[in-house]
């Protein structure tokens, strides 16, 4: 990384949690511009062809209007362009020049980073699948049996991803009811899911990744949160998985934070007492989990601080389970990891175990209790991370706010 000069923009507008360290890359556009691919320093936004010489071979990747094209580039080419912004963003040449050309964030509207091409969502969270387990199938053990030999995942709907601050409209579905028959009408429990996702790039066409390449293909992370509708879930579940319940709308950050940016906190995931076929078995591997907390903020007020390396699951071994068959990777597909939850009740991710299936409602502030969202409701996810500089990095947060379905 480039030494930071007394004068350059990153010394000018810098802040923690967006610093040089950081950098994550974003779709904005502004009144007078339509949208175009940038990067985050502080409370600016700077579009990247205002950054990368337009001389270089790089310029191609990053004149556009998200990170798509970088997406289908590979690691070399996006250390490159991150190593470039670094270099440009830490330089006084450059601090006049980059000083005129940067957009205050609040003056920016943010768009989808890329375009999702297949979505997963893991399971990869011990704490969070036993609790499940429990509030769901009480009369079963909390693990099904197959949880710690593979990471359980489905397949999402990709076209429902939508970027922070889009509304989330209350569900329409059936819903279980007590004398065994379903109801339709809107969902009575709607609930959020405090995830980590995964943006993947550098394509292999009817291939696999090993726990060894992942490295070449996670480009970043965003925080996500999978909206999802209890009720609607409950009935339908059986024995295919998840689908409407969860497929109304998924959020994602705008900001994706670059995998380089997380070096000074990877960490070893949870022990594994569970002997893994040779695909997933990290033992001998580079540390693939992540010293990253979550707030999950409902209306302001943090209620709950899921801390992402408990997650028994890597991003490696999900990434080379969901191509072990040959699947391949396309750029932009995405996946997130499952549910965040620690020991702690104070670490739930979801309200569903905030809450206990409605059994444990949490007591808010005003004295009310309070199970499901209710219309109205906004929930916001936040996370932070420490970097290698001594910096902290902050996640571009991850809103929605829950209306109802006219
Ligand atoms: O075990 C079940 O029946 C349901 C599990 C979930 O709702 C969790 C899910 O969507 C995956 C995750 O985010 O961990
Ligand atoms: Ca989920
Ligand atoms: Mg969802």
């Amino acid at each position: 990384m480039s030494d930071t000069t007394s004068d350059s923009f990153v010394s000018r507008h810098g802040t923690d949690g967006f610093g040089i360290a950081h950098l994550p890359y974003g779709s904005f556009s502004t009144s007078s511009a339509d949208a175009r691919l940038g990067v985050r320093v502080g409370d600016h936004v700077l579009a990247l062809t205002d950054l990368v010489s337009r001389d270089s071979d790089l310029f191609a990747l990053v004149d556009h209007r998200n990170l798509d094209a970088l997406l289908a580039s590979d690691r070399s080419s996006w250390d490159r362009v991150r190593a470039d912004l670094q270099s440009v963003l830490s330089s006084a040449d450059h601090a006049e020049r980059l000083t005129a050309a940067a957009h205050p964030v609040a003056e920016t509207r943010m768009h989808m980073p890329f375009t999702v091409a297949d979505y997963v969502d893991f399971y990869g969270n011990e704490f969070h699948a036993a609790n499940v387990g429990r509030i769901f199938r009480p009369e079963q053990a909390p693990l099904l049996p197959n949880w710690k030999h593979l990471p359980v995942g489905y397949h999402g709907r990709a076209g429902t991803i939508a970027v922070s601050g889009t509304d989330v409209r209350r569900p329409h579905g059936l819903r279980p009811e007590a004398d065994g028959n379903p109801s339709y009408g809107p969902s009575r429990r709607l609930d959020i899911e405090a995830e980590m996702g995964f943006v993947l790039g550098s394509p292999v066409p009817g291939g696999r990744v090993s726990l060894s390449e992942a490295d070449d293909h996670v480009f970043g992370l965003t925080l996500t949160n999978d909206w999802s509708a209890r009720d609607i879930q409950a009935y339908e579940y059986v024995p295919l998985g998840p689908n409407l319940g969860k497929s109304f709308i998924t959020s994602i950050s705008p900001w994706v934070t670059p995998l380089a940016a997380l070096e000074a906190v990877r960490v070893a995931p949870p022990v594994r007492d569970t002997p893994l076929a040779e695909y997933l078995d990290d033992a001998k591997e580079r540390p693939w989990s992540f010293d990253v907390t979550f707030e999950v903020v409902l209306n302001g007020k943090v209620v709950a601080n899921p801390p992402f390396a408990s997650t028994y699951w890597t991003a490696a071994q999900m990434l080379a389970h969901m191509t072990v068959n040959g699947a391949g990777l396309r750029a932009g597909d995405f996946f997130a990891g499952g549910t965040i939850s620690g020991p702690e009740k104070s670490q739930r991710g979801s309200f569903l175990e905030l809450a206990w299936g409605g059994a444990e409602p949490i007591v808010l502030d005003d004295g009310s209790e309070f199970t499901f969202l209710r219309d109205g409701d906004e929930v916001t996810l936040r996370a932070t991370a420490a970097a290698a500089d001594g910096s902290t990095i902050r996640f571009g947060e991850c809103t929605g706010r829950v209306i109802e379905f006219a």
